[in-house]
């Protein structure tokens, strides 16, 4: 039940702040709707360069505002030559910026220069043998005969002029071509897909070799950055925080911690469905380890009555997210005024939510409707917060190293993902007092509640689970 966020007018531009990139070299990935785009850019940010994903409508003239040092063209599902198949601004290729095209990618790299690509005889998909013919540049280290993983029906049959054979494959004469001048770079294969065994090889030299990117993207250096912003942008007023006790609000609570100190209240809403002994270790940790305020508010009885004889889980999580909403709003009241919410936005939230939303100025993925956070979905207007959301650009992978890096506890780094409206999914038909008790104590190892226990005894704040 992932509600859309539809946040007040104002705010909205807000969102779009970068935290913790700027004055950052990048690698920008153009999407021409691969499954595979996003991979691009998370293999990228592997090198520990920074990367982003624009659609490919972005124009010559915001590419070079971005300044990138190169240019990944991803794959995609089209044939160059189909209809309405999605073309890059003919200006970017007098950029003077590196680029590499992936399958689709150089297909119209070459149709655009001048080469020519044509229906193969057989298409190629899966595993195939590279053998390489141009040991040097963009293939340095990549082994001769190395897997990489094929996908494609069309084949380049000509390349364009000024480009020279890199590698080709059995099914495949030209698989990697380059124009050494211009630090053009194609490849018919996906180096990002782990059956590519030399893809991250060809990754990196493109990276820091042909682009010339050096290892900036880096756990610390992020959190150093994120503080900065997160102290220019809140100044001294107060943010508030809904903290589920999952990674992303965890480490969002850290974060704005150590940038803000008090000026972050979070609230905790126990609704009930928590696994056991949750809402204790979560008050427990924050409040008793690491001195961060937490707001906690029993409303158990409360979600529990709103779902009294609803069977239908559809149903369930609509109520319990318009409760928790309810439930939000009328604790943010009570607890004063706040400017600024914080939101646990990740980088694949603002993809996946923008797809329809691209400005087609710049190409960038403008995030109007935010996929948000069930539990705190449809915010009412009036509540008029501006946003802070720091980890907007990061993938989960490096939310928790982030979290890791700030001092948050394995336990949580680690978490199981589970859902706000938890145990009451999980529950088939009715949740009853007795049903989730029993799931609790089913769910619980005796071991684990042991040693939580001793020599502590959880949180005055909330009763036992
Ligand atoms: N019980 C709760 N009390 C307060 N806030 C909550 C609660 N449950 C969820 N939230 C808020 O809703 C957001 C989205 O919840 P969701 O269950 O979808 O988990 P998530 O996106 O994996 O994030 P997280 O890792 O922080 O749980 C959370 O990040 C948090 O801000």
């Amino acid at each position: 039940m992932n509600t859309a966020l539809t946040l007040p007018t104002e705010a909205a531009p807000q969102t779009q702040e970068n935290l913790g990139q700027l004055n950052r070299q990048m690698i920008v990935i153009l999407d021409f709707g691969s499954q595979y785009s996003e991979l691009i850019a998370r293999r990228i940010r592997e090198t520990q360069v920074y990367s982003e994903v624009l659609s490919y409508r972005t124009t010559a003239e915001h590419l070079q505002k971005l300044n990138p040092k190169g240019i990944i063209l991803s794959g995609g599902p089209n044939s160059v030559y189909s209809e309405n198949a999605p073309h890059c601004d003919p200006e970017i290729w007098k950029l003077g910026i590196p680029i590499l095209g992936v399958c689709y990618g150089m297909q119209l790299m070459v149709n655009q220069l001048g080469g020519e690509v044509t229906k193969a005889d057989r298409g190629e998909y899966g595993k195939a043998s590279l053998y390489i013919d141009d040991p040097t540049d963009l293939l340095t280290n990549v082994e001769d005969g190395t897997t990489m993983w094929m996908s494609h029906g069309d084949s380049v049959t000509k390349m364009p002029p000024g480009f020279e054979l890199l590698a080709h494959t059995e099914n495949t004469p030209c698989a990697a071509i380059a124009d050494h001048d211009k630090k053009f770079y194609g490849v018919q294969f996906h180096p990002e897909v782990v059956h590519s065994l030399g893809g991250l090889a060809l990754i990196r030299n493109f990276v820091y070799h042909i682009c010339d990117c050096e290892p900036t993207w880096t756990t610390a250096a992020f959190v150093e950055e994120a503080i900065r912003e997160i102290r220019a942008r809140v100044g001294d007023k107060r943010v508030l925080l809904a903290l589920s006790g999952g990674v992303d609000s965890s480490t969002l609570a850290f974060l704005l911690h150590k940038a803000i100190g008090d000026q972050l209240t979070c609230v905790f809403i126990d609704q009930g469905f928590m696994r056991k002994l949750e809402p204790e270790r979560l008050l427990k940790l924050f409040e008793e380890q690491f001195h961060i305020h937490v707001e906690y508010v029993n409303a158990r009885d409360r979600f529990i009555s709103a779902i009294a004889g609803i069977t239908d889980p559809e149903e369930k999580r609509r109520i319990i997210g318009h409760e928790f909403i309810r439930v939000f709003e009328e604790t943010s009241k009570k607890l004063g005024h706040f400017d600024y919410l914080a939101q646990g936005t990740l980088y694949p939230d603002v993809i996946e939510s923008a797809d329809t939303n691209v400005d087609p100025k710049t190409g960038e993925r403008v995030a109007v409707k935010i996929k948000s956070h069930h539990n705190v979905g449809g915010l009412p207007k009036d509540l008029r917060f501006k946003l802070v959301e720091p980890l907007r650009k990061l993938f989960k992978d490096e939310v928790r190293k982030v979290g890791r890096s700030i001092g948050l506890p394995e336990e949580i780094v680690q978490r199981q993902p589970f859902p706000g409206p938890g145990l009451a999914i999980r529950i088939l038909g009715e949740v009853t007092a007795e049903r989730l008790n029993i799931l609790r104590d089913a769910a619980y190892p005796r071991w684990r509640e042991a040693s939580f226990l001793l020599p502590h005894s959880g949180s005055s704040k909330c009763p036992r689970t």
